[in-house]
């Protein structure tokens, strides 16, 4: 609505925060990919669970609002935000700076980077990035994330696969169509445990930092302010932590 306070849709640029109009309108827009545990996964039955659906579903609440959650992909993820489709993008989303042109990110909720997972029968013959960039070795990658931007950065001379389904993209490498994946630490483990053939490589020495957070429209200061304050409670009263403990036994 022209001049309209608190709505829910659109690209208008409303001049409230969504501090005010998320409890107004009783809801909290979320968007998630639902394909990376332990973060963000979508059952069979299209409810989502992990660590930060958990989260997600706290900050709703203290807002006095339900999640509305809204599957999306890593390639759309910021921009679902940027242009106010949803109120917050969660699950395993990291920090860059060409995303933090387009939004606001929380304070961070955890460190992370990228490592490799691999056949534990050839974890020492991928261990460095030199290593793993021979003509010949076949990494396998996600499409739209900043697994595919490290990817195509970093990998010259070895093949690069992208497979769209992250929720199968570890049975490849299990099944020896693909070699290798360089992913978040925090996956590799993860993984690596549901996975028994499967080893992490060096998680804790990654390639790369990254930090996890939460990405928030551009400009809405008072809600940036206020979710920042959720995070750094969360992550320092043992809430984060226990949901982590939950999500990653
Ligand atoms: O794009 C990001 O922010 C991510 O960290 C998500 C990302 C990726 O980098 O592709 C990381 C791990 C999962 O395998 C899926 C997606």
């Amino acid at each position: 609505a022209p001049g309209g306070h608190g709505t829910a849709h659109g690209k208008g640029r409303d001049k409230g925060s969504l501090l005010d109009s998320v409890p107004k309108r009783g809801v909290l827009r979320v968007c998630t990919t639902g394909d990376y545990r332990p973060f963000t996964h979508r059952e069979a039955d299209g409810g989502y669970r992990g660590i930060d659906i958990d989260m997600a579903r706290d900050l709703a609440k203290s807002l006095d609002a339900k999640p509305k959650f809204t599957a999306t992909t890593w390639k759309e993820i910021v921009d679902d935000v940027a242009d106010r489709r949803c109120d917050i993008a969660v699950g395993g989303v990291s920090i860059t700076l060409p995303r933090a042109r387009k939004t606001y990110f929380s304070e961070p909720t955890r460190e992370d980077g990228k490592t490799p997972i691999t056949r534990c029968a050839d974890k020492d013959t991928y261990d460095t990035l030199d290593r793993i960039d021979r003509p010949g070795t076949r990494v396998i990658v996600n499409p739209g994330g900043t697994n595919e931007q490290f990817a195509r950065d970093r990998i010259k001379r070895a093949t690069i696969t992208v497979h769209p389904d992250n929720t199968t993209i570890f049975q490849e490498i299990v099944d020896g169509r693909a070699d290798v994946m360089m992913t978040d630490a925090s996956e590799t483990r993860y993984q690596a445990r549901l996975h028994p053939e499967l080893c992490s490589v060096h998680p804790d020495k990654p390639f790369t930092f990254a930090e996890k957070a939460y990405a928030l429209p551009r400009g809405d200061e008072e809600f940036k302010e206020y979710v920042d304050q959720f995070v750094h409670l969360a992550t320092h009263d043992g809430t984060y932590a226990a949901y982590e403990a939950q999500w990653m036994e």
